[in-house]
């Protein structure tokens, strides 16, 4: 596709969507979850783990309002890549600190079917982290969870069983940079 093509369709994507929540109420959920992990990890000299791509926002906004020593960390795991159904995991890159005795904060995006955030988290404990907790921008409701009993530690909004784009959540790797969190149209899924 020509750039041109690609820029009609993807702004079409935008036009088409629904908001679900603006970005005033995102950074209100964030401003929620950063009061409740300042108060939670002050004393937990933590590594913020965040996920790539997804997670680049919502860590970067997240970081700005916590308040205690932290080291920041990354590491990239895709199994949506650039499709709106998720396949098998690949690991893109490996997180830097040595995670052994840590406490670790993951953050990302989006919890939906949570195979991404399975495999992490027992990658981080393989490496023998003393403590792992995680922070989800969204936990998309629907009875499709690797593992049903699992909560993330820190949830800032609960979103319906539908496609979202904006806040770092691509639809076919565009409109991550969509300033609120927007359910793609039927037609366009
Ligand atoms: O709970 P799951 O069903 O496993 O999906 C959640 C994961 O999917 C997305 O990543 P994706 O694979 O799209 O990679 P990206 O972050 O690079 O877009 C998202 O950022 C989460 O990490
Ligand atoms: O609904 C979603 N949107 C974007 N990325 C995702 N990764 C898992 N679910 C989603």
């Amino acid at each position: 596709m020509k750039d041109k093509e690609i820029i009609e369709t993807i702004n079409d994507v935008f036009k088409s969507a629904d908001c679900l929540y603006t970005q005033q109420e995102v950074e209100q959920a964030i401003n929620q979850m950063a009061y409740q992990i300042n108060h939670d990890l002050a004393e937990a000299n933590p590594v913020v783990l965040s996920i790539m791509n997804g997670g680049l926002v919502f860590a970067g906004q997240l970081l700005t309002k916590l308040t205690f020593p932290l080291n920041i960390d990354y590491c990239h795991a895709t199994r949506y890549r650039g499709k709106t159904q998720g396949g098998e995991l690949h690991w893109k890159a490996l997180p830097q600190y040595e995670l052994l005795d840590r406490n670790v904060l993951v953050v990302d995006d989006i919890l939906d079917e949570g195979h991404t955030l399975m495999a992490i988290l027992n990658a981080i404990k393989a490496q023998g982290a003393r403590s792992v907790k995680t922070a989800v921008l969204l936990d998309k409701k629907h009875d499709r969870k690797a593992n049903p009993t699992y909560q993330a530690d820190y949830v800032g909004i609960e979103i319906p069983d539908r496609y979202v784009f904006g806040y770092g959540m691509d639809f076919n790797e565009y409109l991550r940079n969509a300033p609120g969190i927007y359910a793609v149209a039927s037609k366009d899924n």
